[in-house]
């Protein structure tokens, strides 16, 4: 669970533990033992910790919660045994350093990473929070102010932001051998004090300022993430650091994290962790044909017709996946004018808070390639279509990329409830054709309901589970039925909210409560930005809006 060996002075304690390093019992007491031997060793005047395969270290081991405080080392036990080596222990970071594996690095003398590293504090999207001295040495490392902002919001971040701020001691670039460079760094630091390198012992730089600082991120974690608890326990045990001596924030770290495990928030956000990636194992019942076995069709070139709410949504999306050819097609000047600046201005909104880069900008508005005909779709990988909610105008479309596409094109629908089927029909090739519904906006919602017609083919599925990956979509395989699945849920809590309208209660009353509660949007604020009038139709198709039923009458009969 983790190797040792020793290099030129230097021994090396390598975290193996396939897939991502996570710090399960078994590899805590691998660096325990190793550390030991260490230590131990008079040859070896400093120490490397690295993680072997594609990461680092992306912290405990979440299967392991239930039992994780009976067995030792603990996490936050084997973190100050760390700290407190007399030999100069040096991270050396590839992949993740996540959660537990950044508190590792904390705890480290000196950490190195490559440019490529991504580091976060993830623990608050758990429901929980860095329980292992992340709430006590980040501050003495960045500070109150940028602890709160890694912590209680659980952001990834580059290892060249980390470096900048002082998380970070040097940065390779991604295609040095990480260990190679962490070996030669770790000699050059052989004989050094370890005085002001224990971060446990330094001072918090900006603690005379933590009222202010509490005060300015109670208010947008109010705002950002209403309704969890995690955020503002993570706050308070920060604002310990800045307050406390190390070994009495520790105990009130442990005493929030005590809090939190085992909360039902904590226990719904780590269910919502692994069925996210259970959702990425698509299979086609009764086939054998599933994620493993069926390869997508490479996709270089999509295409977004109709710029509406949807479209937009989905450009954005695409763009910022990388796809470099966007071809879009809105036929109605004003929308199409409309679109193309809103798609703009939303990536000039990114430059600006830096989530992009102003070259990214660029290549991202390069990308974008407004077409005025169905003829320039023609050697389009993957169109997406999603226009206005109709059948025959959704019909006549297909019809048109039947004609033109290339035989190979994916062509994807974004209805939210129409049939696939009977779409899929009107062209020569049903099998290219699958469902690809986006939730409003599209730019922003995780999820994405892919929908398998009864003709679409594996490689299709495979195609379109592959680009929402791309997307960084939370992407579902369902079948093809009237609202699919999101809807068919959705439907249930719309019944319920319209009850209460017919009981009285007005709809800002009623999204004001829903969004105490901690959803993002109340219900009748995404109706107004889906647009009211799709579910009308959709009620009115399968006939269950009839206005003579009296208040209070079952809802299929309405
Ligand atoms: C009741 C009273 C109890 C009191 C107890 C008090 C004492 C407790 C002391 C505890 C101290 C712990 C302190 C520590 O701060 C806690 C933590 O570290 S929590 C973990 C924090 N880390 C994360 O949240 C990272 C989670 N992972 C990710 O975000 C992603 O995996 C990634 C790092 C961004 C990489 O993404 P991808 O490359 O896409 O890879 P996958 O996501 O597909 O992952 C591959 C595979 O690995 C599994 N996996 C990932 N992370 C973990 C993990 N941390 N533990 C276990 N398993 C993990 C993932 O599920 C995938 O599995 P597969 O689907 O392939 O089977």
């Amino acid at each position: 669970m983790a190797n040792y060996s020793v290099r030129n002075q230097v021994a090396i304690i390598s975290l193996c533990s396939p897939p991502v390093n996570a710090l399960s019992s078994d590899v805590r007491r691998g660096i325990l033992d190793s550390l030991k031997k260490a230590e131990q060793d008079v040859k070896v005047a400093a120490i490397v910790i690295c993680g072997e395969g594609r990461t680092f270290c992306v912290g405990a081991d979440i299967t392991e919660f239930k039992s994780e405080f009976k067995t030792f080392p603990n996490l936050f036990e084997l973190v100050d045994i760390l700290e407190s080596s007399p030999k100069p222990i040096v991270a050396a970071i590839h992949g993740h350093a996540f959660g537990g594996g950044l508190e590792v690095a904390l705890a480290c003398h000196y950490r190195v990473a490559l440019s490529s590293a991504k580091l976060a504090l993830p623990e608050v999207k758990l429901g929980i929070l860095p329980g292992a001295g992340g709430t006590q040495r980040l501050p003495r490392l960045i500070g109150i102010d940028s602890s709160m902002q890694w912590i209680a919001f659980g952001d990834e971040y580059s290892a060249q932001i980390a470096a900048n701020i002082g998380i970070i001691d040097r940065i390779f670039p991604s295609n040095a051998d990480i260990l190679e460079s962490a070996v030669q760094y770790a000699q050059s630091i052989i004989g050094k004090s370890l005085i002001n390198r224990r971060v446990s012992k330094l001072p918090v730089k900006d603690a005379s300022k933590v009222s202010h600082i509490m005060e300015k991120y109670k208010q947008i974690v109010g705002k950002k993430s209403r309704g969890a608890i995690a955020p503002m326990v993570c706050l308070e045990a920060i604002k310990h650091a800045a307050l406390l001596p190390y070994v009495e924030g520790m105990k009130k770290e442990r005493m929030g994290i005590e809090a939190l495990m085992g909360s039902d928030q904590s226990k719904s956000l780590i269910y919502m962790f692994f069925a996210e990636r259970q959702v990425r194992n698509w299979t086609i019942p009764g086939t054998g044909i599933n994620s493993k076995n069926t390869k997508p069709i490479k996709v270089e070139k999509v295409a977004v017709i109709g710029l509406g709410t949807m479209g937009r949504g989905i450009v954005l999306s695409l763009l910022k996946a990388g796809i470099k050819h966007v071809s879009v097609m809105e036929l109605n000047k004003t929308a199409r004018e409309n679109g193309l600046l809103f798609i703009k201005n939303i990536l000039e909104g990114y430059a600006a808070r830096g989530t992009i880069s102003e070259t990214q900008k660029r290549s991202m508005v390069d990308a974008l390639k407004p077409v005025s005909n169905f003829e320039m779709l023609k050697d389009t990988d993957l169109v997406i279509e999603a226009v206005f909610e109709s059948m025959s105008i959704k019909k006549d479309i297909f019809a048109k990329l039947g004609q033109v596409c290339k035989p190979s094109a994916v062509l994807a629908t974004n209805t939210s409830a129409l049939d696939v089927d009977e779409i899929a029909m009107v062209t020569p090739k049903p099998k290219q054709v699958v469902g690809m519904h986006f939730f409003a906006p599209a730019h922003v919602m995780k999820l994405l309901e892919n929908v398998r017609g009864s003709k679409s083919s594996p490689q299709v599925i495979a195609t379109a589970m592959n680009m929402g990956q791309r997307m960084g979509k939370v992407t579902v395989l369902v079948g093809n039925c009237h609202g699919f699945v999101g809807n068919r849920m959705f439907r249930h809590y719309t019944v319920e909210t319209d009850f209460m309208l017919e009981e009285g209660a007005y709809p800002e009353q009623v999204d004001t409560v829903l969004k105490k509660f901690g959803f993002a949007m109340g219900r009748y604020q995404v109706g107004d930005l889906s647009g009211n009038d799709i579910g009308y139709r959709m009620r009115t198709k399968f006939e269950m809006t009839n206005k003579q039923q009296p208040p209070g009458a079952p809802e299929r009969e309405r």
